[in-house]
């Protein structure tokens, strides 16, 4: 009798969610635990957005944009302990952060061709992953990796997501939070009601709500959602 021994299958995890829910501190550090690779998708989506801005593309113009869309080459390296972004072999991390990149990145990630590039990429990346992958952004589960092992919606009150992102940002005082409030609003509505692939929870999602828990209680939720998903070894 031949006994054929497979490969234990690697996990697939997406993580959605608005902006300041907790997506990338949540996601890095359940991959972390778990040794599984980590992709950050909105920092290509910035990646991208930064290069266009560096090269002068009216990112206004969704042709024009449409037009650039193929030439940069967005990398992303895919430690947990120490994501990297870089476009055309620059290192981009800390300026892809910038209000600049913020102010634009949801007009250029609404571009169809943009789209189809990135999520190209982030499914190549994915496969690649022997170990298995946290993929977080705002549609993983819905059109990225729609058979990925377990799918989280990660949400915040609008008041909770301002005071982290606010907190991050190093704005002070309730002006400062308001204002965070309003930009965070403004993008998650253009995220939300873009045509292509918008900000969406999975029908086949868990939602999970971490306005009044810790990151560990978060991260500790995650992990136990993934141990009960995992495939069983066959
Ligand atoms: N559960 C939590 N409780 C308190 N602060 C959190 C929590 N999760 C994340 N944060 C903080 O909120 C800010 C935004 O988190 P981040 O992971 O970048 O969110 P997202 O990727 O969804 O935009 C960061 O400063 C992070 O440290
Ligand atoms: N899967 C994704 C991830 C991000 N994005 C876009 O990229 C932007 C930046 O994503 P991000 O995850 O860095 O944003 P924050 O939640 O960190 O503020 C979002 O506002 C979206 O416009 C997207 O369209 N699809």
């Amino acid at each position: 009798m031949r006994i054929s021994v497979s490969a234990k299958p690697a996990v697939v995890v997406a993580i959605d969610g608005p902006s300041g829910t907790g997506k990338s501190s949540t996601s890095k550090a359940v991959a972390a635990r778990l040794g599984l690779a980590y992709l950050d998708t909105g920092a290509q989506y910035r990646a991208i957005t930064w290069w266009m801005l560096h090269h002068g593309v009216d990112v206004a113009d969704p042709a024009a944009v449409a037009a650039a869309a193929a030439t940069p080459d967005v990398v992303s390296g895919t430690d947990p302990q120490a994501p990297t972004i870089t476009v055309d072999g620059t290192d981009v991390a800390a300026p892809i952060r910038g209000p600049e990149v913020t102010g634009a990145v949801s007009a250029v990630s609404a571009v169809p061709a943009v789209r189809e590039r990135i999520t190209e990429l982030q499914r190549s990346i994915a496969a690649e992953a022997t170990a298995g992958i946290v993929v977080e952004g705002r549609d993983i589960g819905t059109t990225v990796l729609p058979d990925a092992d377990l799918k989280i919606f990660l949400t915040a009150s609008e008041e909770v997501r301002a005071a982290r992102r606010s907190g991050e940002i190093g704005r002070r005082g309730a002006e400062g939070v308001a204002t965070t409030r309003a930009d965070l609003a403004r993008r998650d509505a253009a995220d939300s009601s873009r045509a292509v692939s918008p900000l969406a929870q999975a029908g086949d999602a868990t939602e999970v709500d971490t306005s009044h828990l810790t990151l560990d209680q978060v991260v500790d939720c995650v992990v136990t959602l993934v141990e009960d998903r995992k495939r069983p070894v066959s």
